[in-house]
């Protein structure tokens, strides 16, 4: 008898979906049970301190890597598994591109584009030129971030419907970073490209992401839209003496010398704060996107 596999509800729908993923690596757990779902059209930014486990839950969203435990699916295929046709809608570009180094960038542009069928060659043509990158140059030869513009420059050449970037900007100049983000936005708008990018740069993420995810301690503690966060998330700072009103879940929790607390709180289901902040002495700070990742992450 056929075993019927059983797809969560939200598999075939979404480009790429995560569920109750699980990895460690020598006994170190780094993933504890991650669910993600993207939506179409998105451009998520994920972020989290480093070593916290972004590259592991990238690789194992794509298939690249097989988690202890759990699932992932991109356009409702398993990704351990994926056919040919889903990976020619993919593009991946890995945090330290390293593939067919001994090959000259145009050798690897050219043998690459014969795995996708909307292979955009024009494309390659002015962005290399755009970018000042010779064709004819080796890959092992290029520094960090030409390397990595030569990896964005094949990502976009695929025209992929799922765009995945570790660390895009890691090791670009400033110059080529607001590049970078200006071909994201282009491709999300106008090709309705899903992204997932990772990033310790917030600013990058206001200036391109719709929705932010943050990995911390194996677990994604949020997932919303970038303009969401500033409403639903804050800062309550309680003083020392009203300490023992602080609610039992929070984002975070800090005490500070003087005996005070600071937590981070969401609202509630009906758009309220937790109830110790309406108490008298009682704070609320609202956070912007780079001081609420630090108080969560400290
Ligand atoms: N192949 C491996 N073998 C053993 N440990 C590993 C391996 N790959 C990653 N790790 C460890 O797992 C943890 C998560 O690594 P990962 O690269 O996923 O984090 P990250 O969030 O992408 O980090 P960064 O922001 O620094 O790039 C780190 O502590 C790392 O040292």
């Amino acid at each position: 008898m056929n075993a019927v596999l059983e797809y969560p509800d939200n598999v075939s729908a979404s480009p790429l979906t995560a569920s109750g993923l699980v990895h460690c690596y020598e006994g170190s757990n780094v993933l504890t049970g991650v669910d993600l779902t993207l939506t179409p059209g998105s451009v998520l930014g994920l972020v989290g301190r480093n070593g916290t486990g972004k590259s592991t839950l990238i690789r194992a969203m794509l298939g690249l890597l097989e988690p202890l435990a759990g699932s992932a699916f991109v356009f409702g295929e398993p990704a351990l598994k994926l056919s040919d046709e889903a990976k020619s809608r993919i593009a991946y570009v890995p945090q330290q591109p390293e593939a067919l180094a001994w090959l000259t960038v145009q050798q690897m542009l050219d043998f690459v584009g014969r795995f996708y069928p909307r292979w955009d060659a024009p494309f390659i043509r002015t962005t290399l030129e755009r970018w000042k990158i010779q064709p004819n140059r080796l890959l092992a030869k290029l520094s960090p971030g030409e390397r990595q513009r030569v990896d964005l420059i094949r990502a976009f050449a695929s025209q992929p419907e799922l765009l995945v970037l570790d660390e895009p900007a890691a090791s670009l100049d400033p110059v080529a970073r607001r590049e970078l983000l200006r071909e994201l936005a282009l491709r999300a708008g106008e090709s309705g490209t899903t992204v997932l990018f990772s990033t310790h740069i917030v600013s990058d993420l206001e200036r391109v992401a719709s929705e932010v995810a943050f990995l911390h301690e194996g677990k994604l503690l949020l997932h919303c839209g970038v303009d969401e966060t500033k409403e639903r998330y804050a800062r309550l700072w309680l003083p020392a003496k009203m300490t023992s009103a602080a609610p039992s879940q929070s984002l975070s929790r800090r005490r500070n010398q003087d005996g005070s607390l600071s937590l981070i709180v969401e609202r509630d289901r009906y758009g309220q704060w937790p109830q110790a902040s309406t108490m008298p002495g009682a704070r609320i700070d609202a956070l912007g996107l780079e001081d609420l990742f630090v108080e969560i992450a400290e």
